[in-house]
Order: C-alpha cells, then structure tokens, then sequence
C-alpha cells in the first residue's frame, strides 16, 4: 500500500472483510483492523482471511493492523464489530473520524441501546451514518449485484461524501435520513430469521414461515414506531429487504441457529464454541424485555427469546398459536 488510507474497517469478520474488498475495488487504499493477530497476520502476508471470509483473494491495496491507534486520521470509519463490543472498541479509538459508518447489526445488552446511541456516546465528534440491508458477505466480496439503504446523520452532505467511498458499479446505497430506522430493521430480522429457522427445524411448512415473515413485520413497524422510526424506512431494503433475506437462506446465521434450535439442539450448546455472531441470540432477551417494559406487542420475538432461554420449542409454538384471535392491526399485546 503506498499513500495513507482513506477509509478504515473496524472488525474482519466475513462482513467487514467483505466490505474492505467492495471499498478497495475501485484500487482505494483500505486498513482494516481485527480483533485476532493470526487474521492480521493472513491479511498481511496471504491478502486472505481463511478464518472469516474463505475462498476471496483480497485486493493489494488492503492492509491490516491490530492496533486501533493507527486508525488515527483516517476520516471514514466502517465499525462492522458484533455489536456488543462496540461500545468497547470505540472507546480505543485515539481520536474520532470524521465520518463513522455502522454497519453491525443489533442492540446493545443491559442498556438496549443502538448502535447509533453507542456510537454517539463514544464518539459525539462524528457524524454517524448507518449502512443496512440484504447482504450476505460471500456475495458483496464475489461482487454480484446488492442494494443496501444508507441513512445518513448528517444529510445529503454526509451523503455526498460518503458516496465515491462506498458506492460501486454492483452496489448501490439509496439515502436516507433515518438512522433508527435504518438500525432497528438489522436488529429485529435477525431475531425473526431464528423463528423462521426454528419453523423449518420443527418442519412446520412453508405457510408457517409466511405468517411469520408477515407477523414478524408487523412487530417490526410496531417497534420502530415506538422508537420514531418512519415505516417506510422498514418497508425499504433494511428492514423488509433484509427479513426476506435472511428468512429464507441458509447462509444466514441466524436462520441456521433456528433450524438447529427446531431440530431439538439446545441454544447453550449451540454458543458455546461459535466463532461466527447470530446476533439474534443477543438481541432477543433485550429487545424482548424493551417490547415488554413499553408494552409493544412482539410475540414472536418472546417466542424466540423463550426458546433460547430452554423452554421447548414446540410448547412455545403451541401456546403462539393458541393466543385469542384479532384484527391484523390489532397493535395491543
Ligand atoms: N456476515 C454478513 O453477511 C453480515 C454481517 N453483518 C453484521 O456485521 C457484524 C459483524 O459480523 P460478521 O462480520 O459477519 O462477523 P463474523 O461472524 O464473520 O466474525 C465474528 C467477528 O467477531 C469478532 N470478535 C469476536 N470476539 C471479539 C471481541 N471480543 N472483540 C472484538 N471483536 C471480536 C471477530 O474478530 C470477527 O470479526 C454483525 O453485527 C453482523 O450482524 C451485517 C451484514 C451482513
Ligand atoms: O445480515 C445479514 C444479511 O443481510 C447476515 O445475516 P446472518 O447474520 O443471519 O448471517
């Protein structure tokens, strides 16, 4: 790499190594750091991260470091962490970039905080941008065809200089100014690809999956309308875009982790020994309790919770569809 970066990726899982690859295809220099010194290591030596994103051959002009320090100056920022170590990670930063751009995926533990509440509190200098939607990391790194919502803090000026870094001929962010929106859809879909997982684990049919990508919506609108999220934001690629998605595909994590918890797994031995995030398991309890302390009706979100929590799946399910019948829009509990 010669010349300093403009842009750096925090966290070189499959998804911020996707997007390190997307950023420099255009021959931008990009430093990505990571958590693990052997990720730094293939990054540096092989231009490959067998660990997280098997099988690309990253671009020259990628480099790695371990060290948060040398993120320093660097104006555009991706945090593509699992989401309960954001906050941690920011708070290493030596100074904040000019431009800080999520891209994970969920929300935060004992404080219910979004990512842009943690973001904000850790670095209240920069303007915050939100990048969601459907998007499998295999499929930005092979470069097919992907659309994604960019909802920007900052406006169209933000947006304005966001664009030559991110956007490329095969994929396309379409602005937006709602940052809750555009974070509440990322978290919630993932809770809801683990029911629509555990319905195909059940074998509980196609219809079943319907209603519960419908329903599942429903909970969705419900939580961002109590949040101050527009429902046209959820209607977009980052909340409907990405429950169809990752409702349907086996390459989603969380849907994956369904369909084991169906087949009868229990959800603590599932986590023990992941090296890859379905954050759906860590944002269900604290979306669950959020639905609960201001009495959004989220059923299926419940459901999922006390399936992770042990309770047998196909008891939950029974007394899911046991509850007394109502009008579609029915929005109490
Ligand atoms: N993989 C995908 O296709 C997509 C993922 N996302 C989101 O991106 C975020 C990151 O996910 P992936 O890149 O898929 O991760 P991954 O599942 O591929 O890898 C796990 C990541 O967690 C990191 N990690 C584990 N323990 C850590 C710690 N204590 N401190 C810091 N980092 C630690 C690892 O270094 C690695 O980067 C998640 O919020 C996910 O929902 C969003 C869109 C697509
Ligand atoms: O967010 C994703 C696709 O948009 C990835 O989904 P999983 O985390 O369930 O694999």
């Amino acid at each position: 790499m010669s010349g300093r970066p403009e842009i750096a990726v925090i966290g070189a899982g499959a998804w911020g190594t996707a997007l390190a690859q997307l950023v420099a295809s255009d021959g931008r220099n990009v430093l990505i750091w990571a958590y693990e010194p052997e990720v730094v290591e293939a990054i540096n030596t092989d231009q490959a991260n067998p660990a997280f994103l098997k099988g690309t051959d990253l671009a020259s002009s990628i480099r790695a470091t371990g060290d948060l320090a040398d993120l320093a100056g660097i104006p555009i920022l991706l945090a593509v962490t699992p989401a309960q170590v954001l906050a941690k990670i920011l708070s290493g930063l030596a100074d904040a970039p000019r431009d800080l751009v999520l891209c994970s995926k969920g929300i935060e533990a004992g404080t219910g905080r979004l990512m842009n509440d943690v973001a904000r509190e850790a670095c209240p200098a920069s303007e915050i941008a939100v990048l969601s939607g459907p998007t499998f990391a295999h499929e930005v790194a092979a470069g097919l065809p992907t659309a994604v919502t960019l909802a920007c803090s900052g406006g169209e000026a933000q947006w304005e200089r966001l664009m030559p870094a991110i956007a490329r001929p095969t994929f396309r962010p379409y602005y937006s100014d709602d940052v809750t929106g555009a974070e509440i859809g990322g978290a919630i879909k993932n809770v809801l690809a683990i029911a629509c997982g555990l319905v195909d684990g059940l074998g509980l049919g196609q219809n079943a999956r319907a209603a519960l990508i419908a329903r599942g919506y429903a909970e969705m609108l419900r939580f961002g309308e109590a949040l101050g999220a527009r429902p046209e934001t959820l209607a977009g690629l980052c909340g409907l875009g990405d429950l169809v998605l990752t409702c349907s595909s086996t390459s989603s994590r969380n849907f994956s982790l369904g369909i084991a918890l169906g087949e009868g797994k229990r959800a603590d031995d599932l986590m023990v020994d992941r090296t890859t995030v379905a954050e759906g398991a860590f944002t269900a309890p604290v979306l669950a309790a959020l639905a609960e302390d201001r009495a959004i009706a989220m059923p299926i979100v419940a459901a999922v919770n006390a399936i992770l929590e042990g309770e047998p799946p196909r008891e939950v399910v029974a007394a899911l569809l046991a509850r007394p019948l109502k009008s579609e829009q029915e929005r109490r509990p």
